[in-house]
C-alpha cells in the first residue's frame, strides 16, 4: 500500500505553508466573525421582537380604545336622542342638536381612526359588517332625530324598533372587530414566537459553529506549531549531543520552519567546522600527510580489526638520516621543502589505498599496512628506501637524503598500538645505529631497550642522589715521567647494580640526551676539584670527555665558560676530549663549537683517534692541540707490526701538524718504551696508574717525583710534595 498522506496531514502541510501569525489572525478572526455574527443576529432579533410586540400590543390597545370611543360616542348620541323626547320646547332641543352633532363627529372620528388602525380593507367581512351595522345605525338615528321634530309620537317607535337595535348591532360589530383584532394580535405573537425559535436555533448553530471552528483552529494551529517545534527541539538536542551529521527533513516555510532551517544551517556550519577542525587535527600541515593523531587512530582501528579477523598488520617507522645537517646547511625553509618532497615520494610509493603514511614529527614518518605481514612490509620498506635514493631538487640544489626504517608486525595478539610503535622505533634506531637501512624488530632488541629504559629513569635521578663520582687517571710526560695532568673519568654507584662503568651508561645517556646534564655535572665537580688543588699549589690541568650531544648545543661554549668562572679556573687548565665520531656526526656544528671553545682558551683533544673515519687532513682544519691514540692500537704495539706502523705514522703526522700526541691504554713497559722511542709526548695507562679517586690521585702524585721547575716542588705549606722516585726511566 502506498503511504498516502491523510487528509488531516495534507491540511496540516498546507497550513504550515502559512506563517503562524497569519494562521492565528485567521483563526481568531474567523471565530470572532462567527461570534460577531451571532451577536448581531441576537441583537437584531431582539430589536425586531421588541418592535413587533410593541406594535402588536399598541395596535390592539389603540383599537380597543378607539372601539370604546366609538361606542361611547354612540351611547352619548343615543342619550342625547332620548333627551329630545323629553324636551317639548324647540328652544330647549336646539342645544341638544349641537351636542348630538358633536357626538356624531366624535363617533365618526373614532370610527375612522379605528378602521385605519385595524389596517383592514373595507372588503374584510368584519369591516364590512361593522360598516354596514354602523350605516344602519346612523340612518336609524338620523331618521329618529328628524321624526322627533316632526312627530315625536312616530319617533319613539322608530327609536325603539330601529335605532336601538341598530345601535346594539353596531356595538356588537365593534366588539367583534376588537375581538377579531385581538385574535390577529394573538396570531402575530404566535408567529413572532416561531420566528424567535428560528432565530434561537440559528444562534445556536452559529455559536456551536464558532466553538467548533475555535477548537479546530486551536487543534490545527497547535499541531502545526507543536510538531515542528518538537523537531526543532530534537534537532537542538542532536546538535548539543554532537550528532550533527543527520540532515533535517524539509522544513515548512512558517516561523518554526525558519527557526528549524536556521538551526539546520547552524548544524551544517558546525559540521563543516568540525570537519575542518578534524582536518587540522588529523593532517600534517607541511606535507598534507596524516599526522600522529590520525595515524594512532587508524592504528588502533587496524589492530582491533586484525584481532577480530586474525590478519597480519605491520608498521614502518622511517627516520631521515642526518636531516639536522640539511636544516642547518640549507635553512629551515628549504628543509621543509625536502620534507614535503619526501612525504610526496612516500605517499606515491604506497600500493594500497588502505595503507596510511603519516609524518609523526620532524623528519620521522610512519606507514601503517593494516593487512600485511613483515615480508610485504620489508618489500615496501625497500621500495621506500629506493624512492629516497634520487636526490631531492631544492632551489637549484640537489639534496641527498637517506633514511633508516624499523618494521614491527602485530603477530602477537596482545600487542598494543604503543608497544607496536615502540618496537618499530627500536628497530629503526638499531637500523640507524648499525647503518643498516632497514631492520625488522626482534625480541633481542627490546631486551636491550627495556634495560635502557630503567637505566634512563635511574640516570635521571643519579646526579641528585649523589650516585656519580669522579676518578682521575694521571697523564704523564713520556720523556721524564712528569705528571701535570689527569683525565677525569666518571663512575656511577648504582644502588642495586653497584659501580656502573661509563661504557655501560654513557652511550645510552648520549642517545637519550641525558649526557648534557652529566657533562655539566662532571665539569662543575671536576673544575671545583681542580680549583681546590690549584689553591693547594698543584699546578694541574684536567682532561674532560664531552660527547656529540654536548657539541650539538649552541650554548655549550657558554656553559663551559660559566663552569670555569664559577670554579675560578683558567680555561688553559681545561682540555676537552672529543671523539672523532662526535665531530663527524655534525661537522659544521662541531667546528663552530670547537672554535668558540678554542677562542676561550680551552684546549681540545681528539679522543680515540683511529677508531673513526676521519683523516688527519680533516682534523687539521679543527682547532685542536692534542690527539689521543686509541688504546686498541697502543695495546698491540709490542706484538703487532701493523699497529706499530699506524701509531708511528700517526705520531709523526700529528707532530707535523703541531699536535701533541697522547697514547692511552699503556699496560706494559715494552709498550711504554716503544712509544717513547716513537716520540709520543704523553702517556696514560694502568702501567702508571688506574683511574683514582681525588684523594688517592693526590697521594699518587706525592709519591712520584716532579721535575724541578714544574711548580709542584714545594707545597704551599712548605712541605715537600715529591714522590719517592721517578716513574719513567729517562
Ligand atoms: N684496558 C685498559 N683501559 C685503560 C687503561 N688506561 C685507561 N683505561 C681506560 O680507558 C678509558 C679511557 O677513557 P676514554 O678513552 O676517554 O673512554 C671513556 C670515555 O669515552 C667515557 N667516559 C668516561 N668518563 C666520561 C665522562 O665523564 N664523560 C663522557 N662523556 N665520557 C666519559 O667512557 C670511556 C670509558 O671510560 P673508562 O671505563 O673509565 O675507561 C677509561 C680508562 O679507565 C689501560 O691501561 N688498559
Amino acid at each position: 500500500m502506498p503511504n498516502t498522506p491523510s487528509f488531516a496531514a495534507h491540511v496540516v502541510f498546507l497550513i504550515r505553508r502559512v506563517p503562524i501569525a497569519a494562521r492565528l489572525v485567521a483563526a481568531f478572526g474567523l471565530v470572532l466573525l462567527l461570534l460577531g455574527l451571532m451577536l448581531a443576529q441576537a441583537l437584531g432579533h431582539t430589536a425586531t421582537m421588541n418592535d413587533a410586540v410593541h406594535r402588536i400590543t399598541q395596535g390592539t390597545l389603540n383599537q380597543v380604545m378607539l372601539a370604546h370611543r366609538t361606542q361611547t360616542a354612540a351611547h352619548v348620541g343615543v342619550e342625547q336622542l332620548y333627551s329630545l323626547f323629553v324636551l317639548d320646547q324647540r328652544e330647549l332641543r336646539v342645544p341638544v342638536y349641537a351636542q348630538i352633532d358633536q357626538a356624531a363627529r366624535d363617533q365618526q372620528e373614532a370610527f375612522d381612526a379605528l378602521l385605519a388602525e385595524t389596517g383592514l380593507g373595507r372588503n374584510e367581512p368584519v369591516i364590512a359588517r361593522v360598516l354596514q351595522d354602523r350605516a344602519r345605525y346612523v340612518e336609524a338615528f338620523d331618521e329618529t332625530v328628524s321624526l322627533v321634530e316632526l312627530d315625536p309620537a312616530l319617533a319613539r317607535p322608530v327609536m325603539v324598533s330601529q335605532t336601538m337595535p341598530a345601535l346594539r348591532s353596531m356595538l356588537a360589530a365593534l366588539d367583534m372587530l376588537v375581538a377579531h383584532s385581538s385574535r390577529r394580535a394573538g396570531d402575530d405573537l404566535a408567529s413572532l414566537h416561531d420566528l424567535h425559535g428560528q432565530v434561537r436555533a440559528r444562534l445556536w448553530f452559529v455559536g456551536v459553529l464558532a466553538v467548533l471552528v475555535a477548537l479546530a483552529s486551536a487543534a490545527l494551529i497547535t499541531h502545526s506549531i507543536a510538531k515542528p517545534l518538537r523537531s526543532a527541539v530534537t534537532l537542538a538536542g542532536h546538535i548539543s549531543a554532537g550528532r550533527i551529521d543527520t540532515p533535517l527533513p524539509p522544513a515548512a516555510s512558517d516561523e518554526v520552519g525558519v527557526l528549524t532551517q536556521a538551526m539546520d544551517d547552524m548544524r551544517q556550519n558546525l559540521a563543516r567546522r568540525e570537519a575542518r577542525i578534524a582536518e587540522l587535527a588529523y593532517r600534517d600541515d607541511l606535507t598534507g600527510l596524516a599526522n600522529r593523531t590520525l595515524f594512532n587512530d587508524r592504528l588502533d582501528q587496524a589492530l582491533a580489526s586484525a584481532r577480530r579477523q586474525g590478519n597480519a598488520l605491520s608498521v614502518l617507522v622511517l627516520d631521515l638520516d642526518r636531516f639536522k645537517q640539511v636544516n642547518d646547511v640549507l635553512g629551515h625553509t628549504l628543509g621543509d621543502q625536502v620534507l614535503k618532497e619526501v612525504g610526496e615520494r612516500l605517499r606515491n610509493a604506497l600500493m594500497r589505498t588502505t595503507d596510511t603514511v603519516a609524518r609523526l614529527a620532524g623528519d620521522e614518518f610512519a606507514v601503517l599496512l593494516p593487512t600485511q605481514d613483515h615480508a610485504a612490509a620489508t618489500a615496501l620498506g625497500r621500495r621506500l628506501l629506493s624512492v629516497l635514493e634520487s636526490p631531492v631538487p631544492v632551489q637549484g640544489q640537489r639534496v641527498d637524503v637517506s633514511a633508516s626504517i624499523g618494521i614491527a608486525c602485530a603477530d602477537d595478539a596482545g600487542l598494543s598500538a604503543a608497544q607496536l610503535m615502540a618496537r618499530a622505533d627500536i628497530a629503526m634506531h638499531e637500523a640507524k645505529q648499525g647503518n643498516r637501512g632497514l631492520l625488522v624488530f626482534e625480541a633481542a632488541m627490546e631486551r636491550h631497550v627495556e634495560h635502557g629504559l630503567t637505566l634512563l629513569s635511574d640516570l635521571r635521578r643519579a646526579a641528585d642522589q649523589h650516585e656519580f663520582f669522579l676518578l682521575y687517571q694521571p697523564k704523564l710526560r713520556l720523556s721524564d715521567g712528569h705528571c701535570d695532568a689527569a683525565e677525569v673519568l666518571i663512575r656511577w654507584r648504582h644502588p642495586q647494580r653497584g659501580i656502573v662503568p661509563p661504557d655501560r651508561f654513557i652511550p645510552f645517556a648520549e642517545q637519550t640526551g641525558a649526557i648534557k646534564a652529566i657533562t655539566l655535572w662532571v665539569l662543575q665537580h671536576a673544575l671545583n676539584q681542580l680549583a681546590s688543588w690549584q689553591q693547594l699549589g698543584w699546578q694541574l690541568s684536567l682532561n674532560i670527555n664531552v660527547s656529540t650531544r654536548d657539541l650539538g648545543q649552541p650554548d655549550f661554549p657558554a656553559l663551559v665558560d660559566n663552569a670555569l668562572r664559577r670554579a675560578g679556573v683558567a680555561a688553559a687548565s681545561l682540555c676537552l676530549e672529543v671523539t672523532e665520531s662526535a665531530i663527524m656526526d655534525d661537522p659544521a656544528q662541531a667546528l663552530r663549537c670547537l672554535q668558540a671553545l678554542n677562542e676561550m682558551g680551552v684546549r681540545l683533544s681528539i679522543d680515540d683517534f683511529g677508531t673513526g673515519y676521519s683523516s688527519l687532513a680533516y682534523l687539521k682544519k679543527l682547532p685542536v692541540q692534542e690527539l689521543k691514540i686509541d688504546r686498541s692500537f697502543v695495546s698491540g704495539l709490542d706484538r703487532d707490526e701493523a699497529d706499530v706502523t699506524i701509531v708511528r705514522s700517526t705520531i709523526d703526522l700529528a707532530h707535523h701538524m703541531g699536535l701533541a700526541v697522547v697514547a692511552e691504554g699503556i699496560e706494559t713497559e715494552a709498550v711504554s718504551q716503544r712509544l717513547r722511542s716513537f716520540g709520543c709526548d704523553q702517556a696514560q695507562g694502568y702501567l702508571y696508574s688506574r683511574p683514582l679517586p681525588a684523594m688517592e690521585f693526590i697521594a699518587w702524585l706525592k709519591q712520584h717525583r716532579f721535575p724541578a721547575g714544574s711548580g709542584i716542588g714545594a707545597k704551599p705549606d712548605g712541605r715537600a710534595g715529591m714522590p719517592a722516585g721517578p716513574l719513567i726511566a729517562a
